[in-house]
C-alpha cells in the first residue's frame, strides 16, 4: 500500500463514551464534539439515567453547552434496571430520544450497584427491544467473585452472553469493550445481529502497562487490559475490516485523586488522543484503508443510522505529536491516557 499522510474521511462516531455531568461533562464535551459526528452517551451517572424523562434532562444539559455551530448529537441511553419498563424503553425509541439501552450487571463496574443482577428479570424488556429492533449494549463481565478477573469477559459469554443469544436469537447486540480474543471468536461466530466496540487503549495496551515497574492507576480500566495475545487479537479484529466491529472510545475521565488512590476507580480518559491512536494502530498494521470503515461507517451501519455527511481530515506529521494536555476543572485535574508510544497522526481539521 502506498505511504498515505492524509486522511479524508466521513465524520467518525464514538459508540461508548462517558460524557458525566456538571463540571466534568463542561470539560469534556468539547473534545468529543470536535472529532465526533455523533455519539452513544453512557447512562452510568449518579443517579443512573433510567427512565426516558431522565435521558431528556440530560440530553438538554449537554445540547444546553454545546459550543456554538456545533452539529454534534448525543445519542442518548437508557441504564437497564430489574424494574425498567418495557413501556418506558418502547415510547423513548420510537419518540426518537432513545437510542439503545445499556446493561451493567450489578458490580461489575463505575457505578453499577443499580445494575441487573437476575438477567431473567429483564426478559420482557428485552422481548420488546427485539421486536422493535432497539440495540442492547453490554458491559460483558461476570461479578462472581470465584471468577479471577481476568476471565470474567470470557465466562460472561458462555454463562450469559450464548444463553441470553439462544432466548432472543433477533435481539440486536453490541458487546461493548471487547478485551478477549474470546470476546472477538464470539462476535465472528454471530452471522447476524451481533457487533462489538473496541476501545482505543485496548489496542495499545496490555496488563504490563498498569503493573510493571510499579502499579500504575492510569491504565486501569473496566474490562481490566489483559495479556499480550489477547491485545493481537483486538487489533486483528479492528483493522480486518469485518463492519461487526467499530470504534467506542469508552473516554470514562475520572479526577486524578479518584485514581491515585488506595481504591482507585476503573476508567481512562482517552477522547483527545483517541482518533490518532486508532490512525497510528491501522498505520502499523497496514490497514490505513479500513480505518474510515472502523471510526465512521461501521457502526452508523449496525445502529441503522446514516453516515455522517461532514468530513474530518487527519494528517501524519513529521514529528510525534504532544501528549494532550491534562484537563483541568477548579479543584482537580483528569489524567489525558498515555499512549506509550508515538503518535504521528493529528486531526487537522
Ligand atoms: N471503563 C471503565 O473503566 N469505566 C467506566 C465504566 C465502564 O465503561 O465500564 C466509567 O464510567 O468510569
Ligand atoms: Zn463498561
Ligand atoms: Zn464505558
Amino acid at each position: 500500500m502506498t505511504h498515505l499522510t492524509r486522511l479524508d474521511i466521513a465524520m467518525p462516531d464514538d459508540w461508548h463514551v462517558h460524557l458525566r455531568q456538571g463540571e466534568m461533562l463542561e470539560q469534556v464535551l468539547p473534545y468529543t464534539a470536535a472529532h465526533f459526528g455523533r455519539a452513544i452517551v453512557m447512562p452510568n451517572l449518579q443517579p443512573p439515567v433510567v427512565h426516558t424523562a431522565d435521558a431528556l434532562a440530560y440530553r438538554d444539559s449537554i445540547l444546553a453547552i454545546l459550543p456554538p455551530n456545533s452539529s454534534f448529537q448525543p445519542l442518548m441511553t437508557l441504564y437497564m434496571t430489574e424494574t425498567t419498563e418495557a413501556a418506558d424503553v418502547k415510547a423513548g425509541f420510537e419518540s426518537g430520544v432513545i437510542t439503545a439501552v445499556k446493561l451493567y450487571p450489578a458490580g461489575a463496574t463505575t457505578n453499577s450497584a443499580a445494575g441487573v443482577k437476575d438477567l431473567e428479570k429483564i426478559y420482557p424488556v428485552l422481548e420488546v427491544m427485539q421486536e422493535i429492533g432497539m440495540p442492547f449494549l453490554v458491559h460483558g463481565e461476570v461479578v462472581d467473585p470465584q471468577v479471577d478477573i481476568f476471565d470474567r469477559e470470557a465466562v460472561f459469554i458462555e454463562t450469559k452472553l450464548m444463553p441470553l443469544r439462544v432466548r432472543f436469537p433477533q435481539l440486536n447486540i453490541v458487546f461493548e469493550h471487547l478485551t478477549t480474543q474470546e470476546g472477538v471468536d464470539y462476535v465472528l461466530s454471530c452471522a447476524t445481529h451481533t457487533a462489538a466496540t473496541l476501545t482505543p487503549h485496548h489496542l495499545v495496551i496490555n496488563r504490563n502497562a498498569m503493573l510493571v515497574g510499579g502499579i500504575k492507576p492510569h491504565y486501569y480500566c473496566l474490562p481490566v487490559a489483559k495479556r499480550e495475545r489477547h491485545r493481537l487479537a483486538l487489533r486483528a479484529a479492528a483493522t480486518c475490516g469485518d463492519p461487526r466491529f467499530f470504534l467506542g472510545t469508552d473516554s470514562a475521565p475520572h479526577p486524578v485523586h479518584a485514581k491515585e488512590t488506595a481504591c482507585g476507580c476503573a476508567g481512562i480518559f482517552n477522547v483527545a488522543n483517541a482518533l490518532a491512536i486508532t490512525a497510528q494502530v491501522f498505520e502499523q498494521e497496514n490497514a490505513l484503508d479500513k480505518f474510515e470503515g472502523f471510526v465512521s461507517l461501521n457502526g452508523a451501519a449496525f445502529y441503522g443510522l446514516p453516515v455522517n455527511t461532514e468530513r474530518l481530515v487527519l494528517e501524519r506529521q513529521l514529528k510525534p505529536q504532544a501528549l494532550p494536555a491534562n484537563l483541568k476543572l477548579s479543584t482537580t485535574e483528569v489524567q489525558a491516557f498515555d499512549p506509550m508510544m508515538d503518535l504521528y497522526w493529528s486531526v487537522v481539521s
